[in-house]
């Protein structure tokens, strides 16, 4: 496939309530898509990079501009989608933007091959259970009757963000209401230190099925003190940017279980690479979630059709996070979300939804 130029669509998405984490509250997803135009077919994208540098190093101007100026010439020459890492791998960093646009040849490729992103992958299921993380909350009853929502909505998997101070409380509270049945894990996103061991520690008697990231991403020797001082298992998250990555944590005894996000590891293709690096070791994935729309949604939910993704992940309905999506909404059922089968992603943008949240477009001609 020849790549004549790239699309970069951002729309402004508002969430039907704020999101809040140890890094700040969202209100409105700004979100970068691309639409590949190549010689055989069109292929879509996702930038999981938020607004502001809070999760991660990436944000939505910068991934734009890093586009523009090196990632989409350098595919000037015409590569296959597994080609696009190699040929972007001189420029340092920018794994999310770099996944965006192999996302968008793949699914080209993968459209004009009339081939699925599951059948690409290697999925194993037509459908996958969800879970849902459920922000920071004003208070415990608010918590609580929002998680009383998504119980009686069929997700099957809790997890609660958690930082300093809202923590072993609100884990009580879940259990107490909930009971010993229900799936539950945290989410620190990196904001506490080794240090806190014996405060985390009051978390083990809570049968929590992990607690995802709590020290700093680039803490791994902390991870690996902190796991020997916990029962339960330590997953990482925002230190997991590789297959590399992954094999190193595993190795020094950082994680139990490891989050897999596309975007976070530069793209789906290395996305399979840590499942199977994960897999080789016997390591429990999942798959996270960076709010995407259906065009994300519909690409994770057939990573997390992947045998190694034993465990529900953030592939919630499009209702969690969007009053309306851009694609045909994926709904709940049973607890579990159906595995796109149609060529690629097998969702494309709905084109007047689309036009209502598009805030501005440019083209990149390769
Ligand atoms: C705005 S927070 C995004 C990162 C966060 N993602 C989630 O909590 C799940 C979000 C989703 O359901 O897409 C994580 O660290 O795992
Ligand atoms: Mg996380």
């Amino acid at each position: 496939l020849k790549l004549e130029g790239v699309e970069l669509i951002r729309i402004r998405m508002p969430l039907v309530a704020p999101f809040r984490t140890s890094f700040g509250t969202e209100t409105t997803r700004e979100i970068l898509l691309l639409r590949a135009v190549t010689n055989g077919a069109e292929g879509w994208g996702e930038c999981v990079a938020m607004n502001d540098p809070l999760y991660s190093s990436e944000y939505v101007d910068g991934a734009a501009d890093v586009l523009r100026r090196f990632l989409v010439p350098a595919l000037r020459t015409g590569v296959p989608a597994t080609g696009v890492a190699p040929a972007l791998a001189r420029f340092k960093g920018h794994r999310m933007a770099k996944a965006a646009l192999e996302t968008a040849v793949l699914d080209a490729e993968l459209r004009a091959e009339g081939r699925s992103f599951g059948r690409e992958l290697g999925a194993v299921r037509e459908r996958v259970p969800s879970g849902v993380s459920v922000g920071i909350m004003s208070s415990i009853d608010a918590l609580l009757d929002a998680v009383a929502g998504y119980l009686a909505e069929g997700y099957l998997r809790i997890k609660l963000k958690i930082e300093p101070g809202w923590d072993v409380e609100p884990v009580r509270a879940v259990r107490e209401r909930f009971g010993d049945a229900v799936l539950l894990q945290v989410d620190a996103n990196t904001a506490y230190t080794v240090g806190d061991a014996r405060h985390l520690a009051k978390l083990d008697p809570f049968d929590l099925l992990l607690i995802e990231q709590p020290l700093d991403e680039e803490d791994v020797r902390g991870h690996a003190a902190l796991a020997r001082q916990l029962r339960t298992p330590v997953c990482l998250d925002e230190s997991i940017v590789s297959a590399r990555a992954a094999a190193d944590a595993i190795a020094f005894g950082a994680c139990a279980i490891v989050n897999i996000k596309p975007g976070r590891v530069g793209g789906y293709l290395e996305a399979r690479r840590v499942h199977d690096v994960c897999a080789a070791h016997g390591v429990p994935v999942w798959a996270g979630g960076m709010l995407e729309t259906g065009l994300g949604r519909a690409a994770n939910v057939a990573l997390a059709a992947l045998p190694g993704f034993t465990l529900p992940g953030d592939t919630s309905a499009s209702g969690r996070y969007y009053r309306e999506d851009i694609t045909e909404p994926f709904v709940l059922v049973d607890g579990h979300l159906a595995v796109p089968s149609g060529p690629g992603l097998g969702v494309a943008p709905l084109p007047d939804r689309l036009a209502e949240v598009t805030v501005a477009t440019e083209w990149i001609a390769a």
